[in-house]
C-alpha cells in the first residue's frame, strides 16, 4: 500500500506575511487502500470532516482528475484543524499527491506548488508542506516560486488554543491598505529575517519575527494570548514569538538547549490549550510504498 505523508506548517513568522513558512514535525498521513465503487476516507477527526468525496483531500484530487477511480483511504492526522498549523494546506497537498499516485501524473514539486497555490490562494503554507524546512515563496496570481533552506538549530514551542480560528475569519480583520512607512518597516524586517536564517543567526531572526505590522497588529484582538506568551517567552530567553499562520496558535522560537526550561515557564501561563515542543521538519511531502 502507498502512504502519503505531509508535514504541518507554520506560516508568516511575523513579517513574512503570505510569503514565509516552516515545515513542522507533525504529520498528516493518507494510506491508499483498495479500489471500490465510491470514495471512502476512514478517519477519527469527527463528523465535521467528511468521509466521502466531499472531503478536501478527495475534492482536490478530483479537481485534478475528475474521473479518478474511487478508493478506500485511511487518514491519520496529528495536525489540529483551523489552528494556524496548515491543516488545509496539508490536505490539499495530500490530495494532489493522491491524484499523482493514482493517475501516474509524475508531478514535480514545482508542478505541485502551482496547483496547490491556485487552490489555497497563498504559498506560505503549501510551499513548506511540499519542500520542507524554511521556505520563502511568492505568487502573483499566475505563477508561484519558492526556495527552501535549512533553518538554524531551534525548537518551536507551540501553544495550540482549545478554540478554532478559521483563516477566512482571521483574514477578514485585515485592512485593504496600510501606511507606506509601516510596510517599509515590516518588509525590511522580513528581508533581514531571511538573511539571518540563511546565516544561521537564530537570535537576529527571532528579533525580526517580532517586527510585523502586516497582520499581527490587526489580529491581536482575536488572539489576546499572543502578547502574554511573547512577554513571558522574552523574559525567559526565547529568540522570537509570532502568530502561526492565521492563528490562533502562537510559536516561540527558542535555542534547542533552553527549550525544556523555557517551556516549563510558558506552561505556567493561565491559558486554555496545550503546548508542544516541536522540531522543524527538514523534508516535505513524502511517499512511502
Ligand atoms: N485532513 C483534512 N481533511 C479534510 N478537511 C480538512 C483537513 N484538514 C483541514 N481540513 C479543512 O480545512 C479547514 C481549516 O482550514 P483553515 O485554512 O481555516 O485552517 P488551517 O489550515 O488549519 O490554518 P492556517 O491556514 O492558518 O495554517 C477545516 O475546517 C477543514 O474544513
Ligand atoms: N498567510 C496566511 C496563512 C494562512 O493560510 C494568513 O496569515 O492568513
Amino acid at each position: 500500500m502507498t502512504t502519503i505523508r505531509v508535514p504541518a506548517t507554520s506560516a508568516n513568522l511575523g513579517p513574512g506575511f503570505d510569503s514565509i513558512g516552516l515545515a513542522l514535525d507533525l504529520y498528516l498521513t493518507v494510506t491508499i487502500a483498495e479500489a471500490r465503487s465510491d470514495w471512502f476516507i476512514e478517519h477519527e477527526m469527527g463528523a465535521e470532516v467528511p468521509s466521502d468525496k466531499h472531503n478536501l483531500i478527495i475534492k482536490t484530487a478530483l479537481a485534478l482528475i475528475p474521473d479518478l477511480e474511487p478508493h478506500h483511504l485511511i487518514m491519520r492526522s496529528e495536525i489540529p484543524l483551523a489552528r494556524g498549523l496548515g491543516s488545509s494546506s496539508s490536505a490539499i497537498i495530500a490530495g494532489i499527491a493522491l491524484a499523482d499516485q493514482l493517475g501516474d501524473l509524475d508531478l514535480t514539486q514545482y508542478d505541485m506548488l502551482q496547483m496547490a497555490v491556485k487552490l489555497e490562494g497563498h504559498p506560505d503554507n503549501v510551499a513548506p508542506a511540499i519542500y520542507g524546512g524554511f521556505v520563502t515563496a511568492t505568487y502573483d496570481d499566475v505563477e508561484a516560486d519558492a526556495i527552501s533552506a535549512p533553518f538554524p538549530a531551534a525548537r518551536a514551542l507551540t501553544f495550540i488554543p482549545d478554540t478554532e480560528l478559521l483563516t477566512s475569519a482571521s483574514r477578514a480583520v485585515l485592512p485593504k491598505q496600510m501606511p507606506l512607512r509601516a510596510a517599509v518597516a515590516t518588509s525590511s524586517a522580513a528581508n533581514v529575517l531571511v538573511a539571518a536564517v540563511l546565516r544561521g543567526d537564530l537570535e537576529l531572526a527571532g528579533r525580526m519575527m517580532e517586527r510585523d505590522q502586516f497582520h499581527e497588529t490587526y489580529r491581536e484582538k482575536l488572539v489576546p494570548h499572543l502578547e502574554q506568551i511573547r512577554d513571558c517567552a522574552r523574559d525567559h530567553g526565547a529568540c522570537g514569538t509570532y502568530l502561526s499562520g492565521a492563528g490562533p496558535t502562537v510559536i516561540s522560537m527558542v535555542p534547542t538547549v533552553e527549550a525544556d526550561e523555557i517551556l516549563e515557564e510558558l506552561e505556567k501561563l493561565p491559558l486554555n490549550g496545550r503546548w508542544l515542543n516541536l522540531a522543524i521538519a527538514p523534508a516535505g511531502l513524502a511517499i512511502e510504498k
